[in-house]
């Protein structure tokens, strides 16, 4: 009643341009959008006219009044790869293009009903862009940043200043790499080897640490810190990032956190795809005539390059396996032209089958997977874990170091391969994960597939904590930004 005399609650939703943020940050835009208020996604012109060629999303997301798309250049010409051996132009671009941009769209989207839209009264930004915060306040709005990664490699960030005090970076050398950090509350079981990617450096000032590091610190600035995990999960993080910053919200994973409240409402549509290439359906037509968790699925997501040799280690790593297998290569993510091996291109026609993109979530869940051979991005981490599947981690940048200790070392539902994919290597992990410790795997993904979802049922946390979101986001629209410290 009181609301709609006053603004009525209008969320603006503005993630990093990559796959990996589009997906989480879609889903949250949509809990939002299904929660009552209103959401303008503000996308990249690249991501947004790949979204329109791949998905059906302009229709599905008509069902919702009160839901817009806006556009913004990022700068970067439209066939730049956006690979992650090239973040650190994306990281530039961003300063200085879609910075200003970003300013002169909020100079218009907080006028009363700018082409019909009602005014921004609150920003979700990733958290990687930490200038939206800044910009933001000029304009009166509360930022609250999602930061689309996992509470454990969030809480490293954190700590780097730490580590650099005490001596255990810059890195010196090798030998260094298998030291503890048995310093640092909530890192214990972690090695040098297991930080971030970008801590790999002999240098402090490589401009991709200052900018993790930087914009993890700048959290401080914002009304509050959004995660895409929950409570059960990553406990020791969650309890050292909440002594820095207290208003946080886990609400995750949320993907699941979608299907189970549009599932429990009159909704039966599942979720609109948000992948920016085309999915290949054809595979699960394939799985379907595949023995009960038989198939090991291979992904290394939307930023990873393969050389040819890593590309032809793990290749060989499969077959010699013997298991059946179902990979992902996408489209120029092998950085030269390979000639392949007759004996692989044989093996791949009676046991592998290979597509550019698969539809992730729904091969996930098919019963014939019985392992997911991934480089650890926190949402294939995330989708994998929900369903109950092993792991086998091959991480290759960024968070991923991170996420792929957290499954072979904290949680136990897989094995960690970081740093090697030598045919021997991977062939013996996989048969570790697929049949000699498989019922052992099981029992542990089973378990936190339990806690996954129940996370996310109506007495969940992360549950429980989206409804604190949406409280506070309508509060912000009556004006009372002061009831959350900020
Ligand atoms: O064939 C495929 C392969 C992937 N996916 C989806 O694409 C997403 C991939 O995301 P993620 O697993 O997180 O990997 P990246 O694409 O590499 O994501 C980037 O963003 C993540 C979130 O910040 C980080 O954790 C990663 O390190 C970073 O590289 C997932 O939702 C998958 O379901 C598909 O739909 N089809
Ligand atoms: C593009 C990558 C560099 C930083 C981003 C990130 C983060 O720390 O938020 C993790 O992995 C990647 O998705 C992003």
């Amino acid at each position: 009643m009181i609301m709609s005399l006053l603004q009525s609650p209008h969320v603006l939703i503005f993630p990093f341009p990559v796959q990996g943020h589009i997906n989480s940050m879609l889903k949250l835009a949509e809990l939002l959008i299904h929660a009552g208020l209103q959401v303008t996604f503000l996308n990249s012109d690249q991501i947004h006219k790949r979204l329109l060629f791949c998905t059906n999303i302009l229709t599905y997301f008509s069902q919702y009044p009160g839901f817009y798309f806006d556009t913004i250049p990022d700068g970067l010409p439209p066939d730049h790869p956006r690979t992650g051996d090239r973040v650190s132009e994306l990281f530039n671009a961003i300063n200085a293009v879609i910075k200003p941009r970003f300013r002169e769209k909020l100079l218009t989207s907080t006028c009363q009903f700018h082409h019909g839209k009602p005014p921004i009264t609150c920003i979700i930004a990733d958290g990687i862009m930490s200038f939206t915060v800044d910009v933001a306040k000029e304009f009166r709005i509360p930022t609250i940043l999602f930061r689309t990664i996992s509470a454990s490699c969030f809480w490293a960030f954190f700590c780097v200043p730490k580590l650099i005090e005490d001596g255990k970076l810059p890195l010196n050398g090798a030998s260094e790499m298998d030291g503890y950090l048995s310093n640092v509350p909530g890192l214990e079981s972690f090695r040098i080897r297991d930080l971030p990617s970008f801590c790999r450096t002999k240098n402090l000032s490589d401009p991709s640490l200052q900018v993790v590091v930087y914009e993890t610190q700048r959290t401080l600035g914002a009304y509050g810190l959004l995660l895409n995990t929950f409570e059960d999960l990553e406990e020791p993080a969650l309890i050292n990032i909440r002594t820095h910053i207290p208003n946080l919200y886990t609400v995750g994973p949320l993907h699941a956190h979608l299907k189970s409240r549009l599932s429990s409402s009159s909704q039966q549509q599942p979720s609109s795809s948000s992948s920016l290439w085309e999915e290949d359906r054809s595979c699960i037509t394939w799985l379907d005539s595949q023995p009960l968790r038989s198939v090991v699925y291979v992904s290394f997501g939307s930023m990873t390059v393969l050389t040819k040799d890593q590309l032809i280690e793990f290749w060989f790593g499969l077959v010699n396996s013997q298991r059946p297998f179902l990979w992902v290569i996408r489209p120029n993510s092998v950085n030269t032209e390979s000639d392949i091996p007759v004996e692989l291109l044989e093996a791949t026609k009676k046991r592998g089958y290979m597509v550019g993109w698969a539809p992730q979530e729904e091969v996930l869940s098919h019963p014939a997977i019985g392992g997911f051979l991934t480089h650890s991005g926190w949402n294939s981490t995330l989708e994998c874990l929900y369903e109950g599947v092993p792991m086998i981690c091959w991480p290759f940048y960024a968070d991923q170091q991170v996420n792929s200790r957290l499954v072979g070392e904290i949680w136990k539902v897989g094995l960690d391969m970081k740093d090697t994919c030598d045919r021997v290597i991977v062939e013996k992990r996989i048969k570790e994960v697929m049949e000699v410790r498989k019922g052992e795997f099981l029992k542990s993904a089973q378990r936190m597939a339990k806690l996954a979802t129940r996370s996310v049922e109506t007495a969940g946390s992360s549950y429980g904590n989206l409804d604190r979101l949406i409280k506070d986001i309508k509060l912000m629209s009556l004006g009372n930004n002061n009831l959350v410290q900020w």
